[in-house]
């Protein structure tokens, strides 16, 4: 278990590293302004046993995950759909694979440029589904706010996004159903 979360944290910094240099800073600048050598890492196991009417139920219902990201495996039985342009696409999952989702934080600290994936988990008649995701945030002190030079990169002043300590957002998230993106809404600044 402790080797799984030292490998998983790994890939996400190396991922984060390829991430912030697509924002055009520097590979290491995500990392260090979130301190993410002591970034936050959660486990979830999910258990999803058949259900003999699917059709009138969820596994778990559309949302956004918070963190930076969150990095899942599950045993090879299809349930995870990710909303995109309005429609759930399937998750199929590769064999020996990990799936990546992205989270609010690299939302808010992209000011916008990375959007926290909506998806949800449906259920089956026939066999049981399991999955283990790890959620990779920064350190739980580290407020999240709009990386400043992507501001004056692009000329553009505005943050879309308030300030908020990641120990903060993660209460609200807890303290609040599931739903789709509402957490992140908060935070949100209207663009005029
Ligand atoms: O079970 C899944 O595939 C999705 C679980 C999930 O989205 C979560 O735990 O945040
Ligand atoms: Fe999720």
């Amino acid at each position: 278990m402790l080797e799984y979360s030292e490998k998983l944290r790994e890939v996400a910094r190396k991922l984060l590293g390829g991430i912030s240099e697509s924002l055009g800073l520097e590979e290491s600048y995500l990392d260090k302004d979130l301190e993410l050598e002591s970034g936050l890492q959660i486990f979830v196991g999910n258990y999803y046993p058949p259900c003999p009417q699917p059709e009138l139920t969820m596994g778990m219902p559309p949302h956004s995950d918070h963190g930076l990201l969150t990095l899942l495996i599950h045993n090879q039985v299809g349930g995870l759909q990710v909303q995109h342009q309005g429609k759930w696409i399937n998750v199929n999952a590769l064999p020996n694979s990990l799936l990546v989702n992205t989270g609010d934080h690299l939302e808010i600290f992209s000011n916008g440029k990375y959007k926290s994936n909506v998806h949800r988990a449906v259920v089956n008649n026939k066999v049981t589904r399991i999955s283990v995701v790890v959620a990779h945030g920064p350190s739980l002190d580290t407020i999240v706010r709009p990386a400043s030079p992507l501001m004056e990169k692009e000329n553009s002043p505005s943050a879309y996004y308030i300030p908020m300590k990641y120990k903060d957002y993660l209460e609200m998230q807890q303290s609040n159903q599931l739903n789709t993106k509402s957490c992140l809404e908060r935070v949100k600044i209207p663009r005029s």
